[in-house]
C-alpha cells in the first residue's frame, strides 16, 4: 500500500487527490445544472410541473456529495481502450460522448465533466464489473487494478494490482482488510468497494430469476441482498420503480440497522418491512403455542382457506326471474347452475368470478330477449345485471366472503373447520388451532401473528394481492410455508432474492430445505447458490460455533473466515459471581473501539438492566444506533440475529438454550449468538456449557 507524507504533483497519490478536486467539483456542478432547471416552459400543466419538480428534487438530493463518503473507491486501467457508457441502460449514466478510453474510476455514482466525459464511472455499469471480477487467472484485459484508501473523507492511500503481469505475486489486500476491520459504530454500512467476485455474480443476477443464497453467518448475505436492490433499480430503473421493490427482514430493530445501506447508495425509494407489517390486517393481540403457529403455518391450511372460501358457492334449485316492464324473463336453474360451475372451474379470484356472475345472468337474459324479438343492447344488460332479481341470486349462490371474517369463523366454529378441514388436518391439528376464547368479536378477537398470514391467504383468494417488481427476503430461514406464501404473491409477477441460513433457523417451523421453501414462494426453479467464506467472525470464533453444526443442521459445511484474529476467543467458567463478570467484560471490551453487544437470555435480561443501571453503565436496546458516545448495547437473545457487534459478551450458554422450547431450537439460538463478534467473543458462564461446544 502507498501512502507517502508529502505530496507532490508528480507523486501519483497527489494526481488521484487532483483527480477527487476535480470531480468534487464536476458533482457539484451537476448539482447545481440541475438546481437551476427552469420547467416553467415545459410543464404543461401543475401535474406534470409537481412530477419534474418532484424529479428534479431527487436528483439534487442524489447528487448531494457526501463528505465522509468516497466518491470513488478504485481505478481501472485497460490494456485497451473501452466505450464508458457501454457501461448502462438508456438513461443510467447522465452523458457519453461514446468516445473510448483506457482508464475508469469507479464509485458510487456517475460524474461527468462539462464536456459530458465521465470522470466517475457508477459501481453497477458494465464496466465496472471488472473491477469486481477481474483475477490473475482471468485479467479480462486489465492492466492495472487500482484500490483506494480513504480516512474520514481524505483520500490517502492506494494499492495496486498488476493482473496481466505474470510476474507479479498473487497478495492479500490491505485495503480490504482494513474496510473489514473497521469499529462498527451507527448502522451497517454498504460493502461497493470490496464487493467479492461470488457476491458480486449475485448482486448482478438477471433480475428476470429469482436467487435463493444460502449462506453462514457473516458471510454478507444481508449485504449482498442490498446491493443487489441497487444494482436491478439501476439496471431496470423504470420497470422496478414503477412495480416498487421492498425488502423484507425478521423485526424492526434488524430494519432499522440495515435502513442506511439503500439511501447511502442513492436509493432512496425502497420499502423495508416485516412480514408481519405485510399481513396486518388484523390486530395481533394473542399468542400461539408451538403446535397451534405450526399447523396455521403449514401450507395444508392454503387448502383448509381455499375449500373455506368457496364453501358458500351453492348451486340454484330455483329460476332467476327478472322483470322488464310488462314481461318476464326466465333463466332456469340448470343454467345457471352451468354458469356458476364454468366460473368455478375457471383460476380466476373468488371476488372477480363474484363479479363477473350478474353479467353472465344478465347475458343468459339478453339471450333470452332477442329469442323472443327485443334488441336490447349492453345498457339493457348492465340494468338487469344491477336488477334486484339477479342481485338475490348471486347473493344466494356467490355469496361475497370477508376475510377476517371467514378465518375467524374457522377458528370457532368448530363444524366449519372440520369440513374445510376433512382429510387435511386430523382431529387433534383441528383441536389445536381452534381459539379457546373467541373474543366478542372481529375486532376483539385474540389474534395471532399465525392468524395474520391465514387473513392474508385469504384475502389474496378473494381478491389478487399486487406484486411488487422484486423483494429481497432475509432472514428466510425462519418463515413458515404459509409465510412463504404471503412473500410469494407479492412477488408473483416480479422476481425475488432469497437470504438465509438453514443452521439459524429458530422457529418451531424452520426451513429444512430451500427447494422446498422455494416451492412454497412460487419459484421452485430458483438457482441456489452458496456463500461460504465469512467476513464478519474471526476464525476461531466461526471453528467454535461450528461445533454445534452437526447437532443444528448436520448437512451444512462450516464457514471459514478470511481473518485469524488470534486471541479472539475467551471462554471462562465464573461460578461465584456471573453477573459481576460479565459488567467486568462489558468494562474490558468498551476499552477497545467500537462496539459492544452484552447477548443474554431473554429471561435474564431484567437482571441485566438492573445490573448496568447499577453500575452506572449507558446500555442502548437493539435497533438504536450505536454513537461513539454510546457503544453499549444489551441484546435479548432473541433479537440477535442479523446484528453484529465489534466486540459482544455472550452471558450464560445454557440459559440461551433453555430459553427454546427444544434443543436443537436453542442450540440454533446460540449458534447466533456466538457468531455476532467482529473483534472478540467472550463467553462467560456458571452452569456447564452444552455439550455439543465439547
Ligand atoms: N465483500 C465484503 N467486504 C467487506 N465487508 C463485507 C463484505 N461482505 C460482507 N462484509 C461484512 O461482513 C459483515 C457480515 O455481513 P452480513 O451481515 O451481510 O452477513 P450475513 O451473511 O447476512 O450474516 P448473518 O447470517 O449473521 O445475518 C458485515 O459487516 C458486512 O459489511
Amino acid at each position: 500500500m502507498h501512502s507517502p507524507a508529502t505530496p507532490d504533483a508528480a507523486d501519483p497519490l497527489q494526481r488521484e487527490r487532483d483527480h477527487l478536486s476535480s470531480s468534487r467539483a464536476a458533482l457539484r456542478a451537476m448539482r447545481e445544472d440541475a438546481q437551476s432547471l427552469d420547467i416553467s416552459d415545459v410543464a404543461g400543466s401543475w401535474v406534470t410541473a409537481a412530477v419534474l419538480h418532484n424529479q428534479i428534487q431527487r436528483r439534487i438530493a442524489a447528487l448531494a456529495d457526501l463528505a465522509h463518503t468516497p466518491l470513488f473507491f478504485g481505478r481501472l486501467d485497460f490494456l485497451h481502450a473501452h466505450v464508458p457508457d457501454a457501461v448502462g441502460p438508456a438513461g443510467a449514466g447522465d452523458t457519453a460522448t461514446g468516445a473510448t478510453r483506457e482508464r475508469f474510476y469507479i464509485g458510487r455514482r456517475h460524474v461527468h465533466d462539462d464536456q459530458g466525459d465521465p470522470m466517475v464511472i457508477d459501481w453497477r455499469a458494465p464496466v465496472s464489473q471488472t473491477f469486481y471480477q477481474a483475477s490473475r487467472k482471468d485479467p479480462m484485459d486489465i492492466e492495472r487494478r487500482r484500490r483506494f484508501g480513504y480516512t474520514g473523507g481524505e483520500l490517502t492511500a492506494y494499492e495496486d494490482e498488476h493482473l496481466s503481469d505474470p510476474a507479479e505475486a498473487e497478495s492479500a489486500s490491505a485495503l480490504l482488510a482494513a474496510e473489514i476491520e473497521k469499529p462498527r459504530v451507527g448502522p451497517m454500512r454498504d460493502i461497493v468497494a470490496t464487493i467479492q467476485p461470488e457476491q458480486d455474480e449475485i448482486v448482478r443476477a438477471d433480475v428476470g430469476g429469482t436467487v435463493c443464497v444460502q449462506g453462514a453467518p457473516g458471510t454478507g448475505k444481508t449485504a449482498v441482498g442490498l446491493h443487489r436492490v441497487a444494482f436491478l433499480l439501476y439496471a431496470h430503473r423504470e420497470r422496478l420503480a414503477k412495480a416498487g421493490t421492498l425488502v423484507i427482514g425478521p423485526n424492526t430493530s434488524f430494519l432499522s440497522y440495515i435502513e442506511q445501506v439503500l439511501p447511502a447508495l442513492g436509493e432512496l425509494e425502497v420499502a423495508q418491512a416485516t412480514v408481519q407489517d405485510l399481513v396486518a390486517h388484523v390486530e395481533v393481540r394473542g399468542q400461539d403455542s408451538a403446535q397451534a403457529a405450526r399447523i396455521k403455518g403449514d401450507a395444508r391450511m392454503a387448502e383448509v382457506l381455499r375449500r373455506a372460501v368457496r364453501s358458500g358457492i351453492t348451486l340454484p334449485a330455483e329460476p332467476c326471474v327478472v322483470v322488464r316492464g310488462s314481461r318476464r324473463w326466465r333463466v332456469p336453474a340448470y343454467e345457471l347452475v352451468e354458469i356458476i360451475e364454468e366460473l368455478s372451474a375457471r383460476e380466476i379470484r373468488y371476488g372477480a368470478a363474484m363479479e363477473a356472475l350478474p353479467q353472465r345472468i344478465a347475458h343468459a337474459v339478453l339471450l333470452k330477449m332477442e329469442q323472443g324479438g327485443e334488441a336490447p343492447d349492453d345498457r339493457v344488460q348492465d340494468a338487469v345485471a344491477r336488477s334486484p332479481q339477479v342481485k338475490a341470486t348471486v347473493r344466494a349462490c356467490w355469496p361475497a366472503v370477508d376475510p377476517a371474517k371467514l378465518v375467524h369463523r374457522l377458528l370457532t366454529d368448530r363444524d366449519f373447520l372440520a369440513a374445510c378441514a376433512q382429510d387435511l388436518l386430523d382431529e387433534r391439528e383441528q383441536a389445536a388451532i381452534l381459539w379457546a376464547k373467541p373474543g366478542r368479536s372481529l375486532k376483539t378477537a385474540p389474534w395471532t401473528a399465525a392468524d395474520a398470514v391465514l387473513v392474508d391467504e385469504a384475502n389474496d383468494l378473494v381478491r389478487r394481492t399486487p406484486s411488487l417488481g422484486h423483494v429481497v427476503l432475509d432472514e428466510a430461514q425462519d418463515l413458515s410455508p404459509m409465510q412463504y406464501r404471503a412473500v410469494g404473491r407479492r412477488c408473483s409477477t416480479g422476481s425475488a432474492t432469497v437470504l438465509g441460513d438453514l443452521a439459524q433457523g429458530t422457529t418451531p417451523w424452520a426451513t429444512a430445505s430451500w427447494p422446498e421453501a422455494l416451492h412454497h414462494l412460487g419459484k421452485p426453479g430458483a438457482h441456489v447458490e452458496e456463500l461460504t467464506t465469512g467476513f464478519r467472525v474471526p476464525g476461531e470464533v466461526i471453528a467454535y460455533a461450528s461445533r454445534l453444526l452437526p447437532a443444528i443442521a448436520p448437512g451444512l459445511a462450516p464457514a471459514t473466515s478470511i481473518r485469524d484474529a488470534e486471541g479472539s476467543l475467551t471462554i471462562r467458567h465464573t461460578p461465584d459471581d456471573l453477573v459481576g463478570s460479565v459488567v467486568a467484560a462489558c468494562r474490558a471490551a468498551l476499552a477497545h473501539e467500537g462496539s459492544t453487544g452484552l447477548i443474554v437470555a431473554d429471561a435474564r435480561i431484567a437482571r441485566y438492566e438492573a445490573a448496568l443501571a447499577g453500575e452506572g453503565l449507558d446500555y442502548l436496546t437493539p435497533g438504536t444506533e450505536t454513537t461513539a458516545e454510546s457503544r453499549l448495547t444489551l441484546v435479548p437473545a432473541s433479537l440477535a440475529k442479523g446484528l453484529e457487534y465489534d466486540y459482544v459478551v455472550l452471558d450464560e450458554p445454557a440459559a440461551v438454550v433453555a430459553g427454546e422450547p427444544d434443543e436443537r431450537t436453542g442450540l440454533r439460538r446460540l449458534y447466533v449468538a456466538l457468531t455476532r463478534a467482529v473483534s472478540g467473543l467472550t463467553v462467560l458462564h456458571a452452569e456447564p456449557l452444552p455439550a455439543q461446544l465439547g
